[in-house]
């Protein structure tokens, strides 16, 4: 879906919402062999289609956890309890299951350093110091841990992370909600704001919740699969969009 309005200029946004794995740091790919880690034996073990990376863009990438787990064992028409979010990781249900990759994640996350992209921690930097609003909205319930252990985590007036999406009642990725949230949280109308986003389950949030600019960052997804889904703008590397903001205030 393309948005049929012309998008705000990048010079004129307020607020920036910026997605966490994938655009501020690299861990979409910890997330990614984490589900691999999990998905790649569970469904050899079920004699199915076996675990490609494609799957992780096409059905998990941007999703909350148990979204995630959800939408593919769907796509492989496997049937399973939802079960409850504090079921053991053994457990046969969809929230087991999701706790069982969120157990990798964490022993991956333990055993490496986490970074912010160079790119993103300047482009991030240089919209602050234009006084430009900040938030970050991630799917993720490890968000919070992920931004300190990059240091990022004094830099962002909102936060909207999984966690919180679930306290809230906010639907998640692909639904707009968590951002609109954001916008609002930062009081600021949507068409005044940017998404910035990864997957195409992100884009298509901010496209669905006509966002004034949607900027598609393309980790690995395609740059064709995120302007399909919405993105007026794909970069590779946030510091492209530098010189397309000028140096002057915000507010
Ligand atoms: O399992 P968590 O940490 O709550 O994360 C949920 C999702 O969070 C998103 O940020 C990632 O893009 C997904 O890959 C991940 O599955």
């Amino acid at each position: 879906m393309t948005s049929q309005t012309p998008p705000t200029r990048l010079a004129d946004v307020r607020g920036w919402l910026f997605d966490l794995d994938g655009v501020l740091t690299p861990t979409a790919d910890v997330h990614m062999r984490a589900w691999s880690r999990l998905f790649a034996p569970y469904l050899a073990s079920l004699a199915v289609a076996p675990y490609e990376d494609a799957d992780y863009y096409a059905h998990i990438d941007g999703r909350p956890r148990y979204d995630g787990v959800r939408s593919l064992l769907t796509s492989r028409s496997i049937l399973r309890p939802e079960g409850e979010p504090d079921d053991s990781e053994s457990a046969d249900t969809i929230c087991g299951l999701g706790n069982r990759k969120d157990m990798v994640f964490r022993d991956i996350l333990r055993s490496q350093k986490v970074a912010a992209y160079e790119g993103s921690r300047t482009f991030l930097d240089a919209v602050l110091s234009r006084g430009c609003s900040v938030a970050v909205v991630s799917s993720s319930q490890n968000a919070q841990l992920v931004l300190s252990a990059a240091g990022l985590d004094d830099r962002f007036d909102v936060v909207v992370d999984g966690a919180y999406a679930s306290a809230a009642g906010l639907a998640g990725k692909p639904s707009p909600d968590t951002f609109l949230h954001a916008a609002n949280r930062l009081s600021l109308a949507p068409s005044a704001c940017a998404v910035v986003e990864d997957a195409v389950s992100g884009v298509s949030a901010g496209a669905a919740g006509q966002f004034g600019h949607v900027v598609g960052v393309d980790r690995g997804v395609g740059p064709r699969a995120l302007r399909e889904a919405g993105a007026h703008t794909v970069v590779s590397d946030l510091a492209e969009l530098l010189p397309l903001v000028p140096p002057i205030a915000c507010r």
